[in-house]
């Protein structure tokens, strides 16, 4: 028996990473019978028969699970954040940010396009950067986005992690794929071809080995409209929130009209960034209105 990770799944078979090697495998009976459908990204027990083909026997405990795109047990996504064309949005960066923290994804903030900033809006950028950073995110900035430092900053952190790219159409996902992954010269054109159809249709998918990071050739969460959290849930989805409410009165605190909250006090302060608070109201008052029979 031997364990690996399936890196591909396609009508009926599963590719199976294991031992620097990939063995073809089929799922034995018992998972149709029990309605287990094997996902990429899960990492599983099989039979090898041979060095190249076997039998899928057991999936192992999921961490989490993507529905779009179909991936589980993801550890890392990099979020694709465009500074200019698109603009950047805080709000856009802040809804990705909470639906990674709430699959317990951890989140590498990608800045793209820093350099099609002018001197001075690349200054008004540098403390929304230096804000993120002190919440305690990985943000990757620099006025050349490809700086090759910083790509090869980036790859040591995402080697041995199954990753997912995240962003906004046009924020430059496989722009970056390209070029944290120049050696895939021969697959770029899929890759981007692969995210374009992505967009669109379910497909088959894969996980890129780029230097030993296995990345999800489709990109992650196209839209970012739905809240599945709870409004109780949602404080703990912003890391300097969740600090801080041990020195709130009130034991839940929502830190919205409660009063001696340590949370609106640091707003106030300027300790946590007003655009990060204005947004966790706005989606505080999403959440509610999305479940009309919702009860504190
Ligand atoms: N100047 C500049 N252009 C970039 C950068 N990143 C991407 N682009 C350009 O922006 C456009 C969109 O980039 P893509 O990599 O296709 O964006 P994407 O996120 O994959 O977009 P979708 O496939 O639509 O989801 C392309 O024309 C890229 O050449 C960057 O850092 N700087
Ligand atoms: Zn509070």
């Amino acid at each position: 028996m031997k364990k690996g990770i399936i890196q591909q799944s396609l009508s009926g078979f599963y590719d199976v990473f294991a031992d620097d090697k990939i063995y073809r495998t089929r799922a034995r009976g018992n998972f149709r019978q029990r309605k287990i459908k094997p996902v990429v990204g899960d990492y599983v027990e099989f039979s090898a028969e041979n060095q190249q083909e076997g039998y899928l026997l057991k999936i192992l405990p999921r961490r989490n699970q993507l529905v779009r795109p179909p991936v589980a047990n993801v550890d890392m996504a990099v979020v694709v954040t465009s500074a200019k064309e698109p603009a950047f949005s805080a709000n856009l960066l802040d809804r990705q940010l909470i639906a990674l923290e709430a699959q317990k994804i951890t989140p590498l903030i990608y800045f793209s396009k820093t350099d099609l900033l002018t001197t001075e809006e690349y200054q008004q950028l540098l403390p929304i950067v230096e804000g993120y950073k002190k919440i305690g995110y990985q943000v990757y900035e620099d006025y050349d986005p490809f700086n090759p430092q910083q790509l090869a900053a980036m790859m040591k952190k995402l080697k041995g992690s199954v990753v997912t790219m995240m962003g906004q159409t046009g924020a430059g996902k496989s722009t970056l794929l390209n070029h944290l992954a120049p050696q895939l010269k021969l697959a770029t054109g899929e890759i981007s071809q692969a995210l374009q159809r992505g967009r669109h249709t379910t497909r088959k998918v894969s996980l890129l080995d780029v230097n030993g990071a296995l990345i999800a050739d489709t990109p992650g969460f196209s839209s970012y409209e739905t809240f599945d959290m709870t409004v109780n849930d949602l404080p703990l989805l912003f890391p300097e929130m969740v600090e801080l409410s041990a020195n709130c009165k009130f034991r839940g605190c929502l830190h919205l009209k409660e009063p001696q909250c340590a949370v609106k006090e640091a707003v106030n302060n300027g300790i946590i960034m007003k655009s990060r608070y204005d947004d966790y109201v706005q989606f505080h008052e999403l959440i509610a209105n999305q479940k009309p029979n919702y009860k504190k």
